[in-house]
Parts: C-alpha cells; sequence; structure tokens
C-alpha cells in the first residue's frame, strides 16, 4: 500500500530538497521554540521561497493567535498541525479565524485513547494520530517513539488522517500495514542527530512509504 509522506522538521535548503527530489507530499516547519528543529516563521519563508506543488505544514504547540497571525504573514501555509493541549473550542476557533485547514495531534497510548479524537471530528479537517511522550520529555512530539499500530486497525475515522511516531525506513510499511494509513509523518526516523535531517534517510524512508 501506498502512502502520502510528511517529512516534519525541516531546518535547512538541503533537506528541503532532499524531501522534494525524493517525493515528499508535505514539508513540516516546527513553530515551536522549545524544539531543535524550530524555525522562525521569517527563516521558514526565507527556506520555502521556492517551493511549490508541495503541502507547506506548520507545526504548532498552544500557540496564541498573535504567533499564528506572525507566521501567517511571513508564508503561505496549507495546514496548521496543532500538536499541544488545544481543545475543540480553540480548534474551531482557530479555523475560523486563520481560514486555513487545521490538523489536531491526538497523542495514543492505547486504544482507549481513541475517544479522545471524536471531539474533533466536526471542528478539524484532519487529524494525527501519534505516540503519547515519554515522561521526562520536553517534547509533546518528535520522540522517536512507536505505538501499537494496530490500535488503528480497522478504525472508522469521518476525517482523513496521518500516522506518526517513532517511524523510520525499516518500519513504516509494516507501520501501514498493521494501521491502514494514507498518510504518515516523520522527523527522528530521517535524522543523523536531533534537528539534523540525513537525505538518504529521507529518500529511504519515502520510497518504503510510497513502495516504490
Ligand atoms: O519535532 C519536534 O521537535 C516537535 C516538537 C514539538 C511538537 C511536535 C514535534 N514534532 C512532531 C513530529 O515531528 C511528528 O508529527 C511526530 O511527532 C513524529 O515524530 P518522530 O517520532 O520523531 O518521527
Amino acid at each position: 500500500m501506498s502512502a502520502e509522506v510528511k517529512i516534519c522538521g525541516l531546518t535547512d535548503e538541503d533537506a528541503i530538497d532532499a524531501a522534494i527530489d525524493a517525493g515528499a507530499d508535505y514539508l513540516g516547519l516546527v513553530f515551536f521554540a522549545k524544539s531543535p528543529r524550530f524555525v522562525t516563521p521569517d527563516r521558514a519563508a526565507e527556506l520555502t521561497q521556492f517551493v511549490e506543488g508541495v503541502d507547506k505544514v506548520g507545526l504548532f504547540v498552544d500557540a496564541e493567535d498573535a504567533f499564528l497571525d506572525e507566521a501567517l504573514t511571513h508564508l503561505r501555509l496549507d495546514l496548521l498541525q496543532f500538536h499541544g493541549a488545544e481543545t475543540p473550542e480553540r480548534i474551531d476557533a482557530i479555523r475560523r479565524e486563520f481560514a486555513v485547514p487545521v490538523m489536531k495531534v491526538i497523542a495514543i497510548g492505547s486504544a482507549e485513547d481513541l475517544a479522545k479524537a471524536e471531539p474533533y471530528f466536526a471542528v478539524a479537517d484532519r487529524l494525527l494520530f501519534d505516540a503519547k511522550p515519554p515522561k521526562n520529555s520536553d517534547l509533546p512530539g518528535g520522540n522517536a517513539v512507536s505505538f501499537d499500530w494496530s490500535i488503528l486497525s480497522g478504525y472508522k475515522c469521518p476525517l482523513q488522517w496521518m500516522l506518526a511516531g517513532g517511524l523510520t525506513a525499516d518500519n513504516v510499511a509494516e507501520a501501514i500495514r498493521i494501521s491502514g494509513a494514507r498518510a504518515v509523518d516523520v522527523s527522528s526516523g530521517v535524522e543523523s542527530a536531533p534537528g539534523v535531517k540525513d537525505a538518504a534517510k529521507i529518500a529511504a524512508f519515502i520510497k518504503a512509504a510510497k513502495g516504490t
């Protein structure tokens, strides 16, 4: 099965070129200052100024309107990813205010966590199922941690969704097969160090996810 691919946490031109050349469908830009993958809106605009035909996804964690506004003033984003504790009401308000499609992240540790997705069905455009962060992590995502993909097997979701969490070129085909995901998201699994993307790993990941 072939899946769409989002390469998240891009911080330099070489990695962006590698992702586009390998066939990425989405480029993720992390607007969270504590992250080793953080880029400012200004830098994100510079990095993506020549990007065409690939969706740009802005990743935010409990961001205020002023910061969302700043980011969207600097560059066009095709999708806003929310990786914090944003409530359904907050997601609804952001979507109305900024008129850009929104994707809410749902952290999964067990099958019971799937119920957390339901309140977002009416207010988000997409969902992203990611692993729960380890207890001592400073980051709510990008931790190279997987969850039991079979939790998503046969899951009936009214929204398009992506699978993330600890994916690599070696496990992504199995993750797609077990979960039924039609889109996958990766950061750590295509890096040589936190925040440093590796062109060969990006190419191998996309090849494995698309079965090419
Ligand atoms: O990447 C970060 O540093 C980050 C910081 C804060 C919130 C989310 C973050 N990353 C999210 C992702 O890159 C992905 O959506 C997902 O968590 C997969 O990450 P990984 O397990 O590293 O592939």
